[in-house]
């Protein structure tokens, strides 16, 4: 940067400043958000949880210059999400993830103020629409199931999405990424906090069901340090790595936050 010291972040990635272009980021139902257990209210009409993801029908994987995402074939029910909070059927789109430069943070939903190092955000989008690009911007047209990264033992799971680094280290690139079965990066049980929010990227819609899971999965320090391996910047910019992809909880309006659990 021109004072030669640690790079700025573009203006564009600075979630203090979205609200300029973006002025639903000051909107009523904003993602993500603190989640405070005590304050959930257990609802026992929740629907347990339905991930039908079989067969995998992921296709690839992508450095979208933001995050890195595994993309799905939509254009049929073989990878939905059924239950839980919504009604009707859900299909999956992709996946990716938020992480921070240092394992204190990296998360976008907090619980009681703790932040976990990464977190995992499945998109589904609701097929009384004619695709994702219909859903994306209407109030009940996607479902994001979240899941939290806490640093434990290597998770071989994830080792195979880590595997395919090298290939997209830069934005703009990607690589095929065949029949991997997401239901192998979700805990053991899914409980879960449901709320209405938003995408916590621009252009920040308000149109997510947010189904964030209780229980974390593991990820060890040093598959942290392979998350922070890829760059925002393509192969032909100065290389920033890619990190602190994660916006900060945003003022929950009144919203309640429900949980299939006591
Ligand atoms: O903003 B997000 O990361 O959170 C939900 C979502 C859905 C689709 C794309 C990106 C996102
Ligand atoms: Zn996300």
């Amino acid at each position: 940067s021109a004072t030669g010291g640690k790079v700025e972040k573009g203006q564009c990635d600075r979630p203090d400043k979205w609200a300029e272009n973006f002025p639903v980021a000051n909107g009523p139902r904003q993602s993500p958000i603190n989640i405070i257990p005590s304050q959930a209210q257990f609802d026992s009409s929740l629907k347990p949880l339905k991930l039908q993801y079989d067969p995998s029908v992921s296709k690839d994987i992508l450095n979208n210059g933001h995050s890195f995402q595994v993309n799905f074939l939509d254009d049929d029910d073989s990878a939905i999400l059924v239950g839980g909070p919504i009604s009707g059927t859900y299909r999956l789109k992709q996946f990716h993830f938020h992480w921070g430069s240092s394992d204190d943070k990296g998360s976008e939903h907090t619980v009681e103020g703790i932040k976990y190092p990464c977190e995992l955000h499945l998109v589904h989008w609701n097929t009384k629409y004619e695709n994702f690009g219909e859903a994306v911007n209407k109030p009940d047209g996607l479902a994001v199931v979240g899941v939290f990264l806490k640093i434990g033992s290597a998770n071989p799971r994830l080792q195979k999405v880590l595997d395919t680094f090298e290939e997209i280290k830069a934005k703009g690139q990607q690589t095929t990424f065949m029949n991997f079965d997401p239901k192998h990066l979700l805990p053991a049980t899914l409980n879960y906090w449901t709320y209405e929010g938003s995408l916590t990227t621009p252009p920040l819609f308000e149109s997510v069901t947010w189904i964030v899971l209780r229980d974390p999965i593991s990820v060890s320090p040093a598959q942290m340090a392979k998350f922070r391996s890829l760059l925002f910047s393509s192969e032909d910019e100065p290389p920033r790595c890619m990190c602190d992809n994660y916006r900060p909880p945003q003022p929950i309006k009144g919203r309640k936050v429900r949980a299939n659990f006591k």
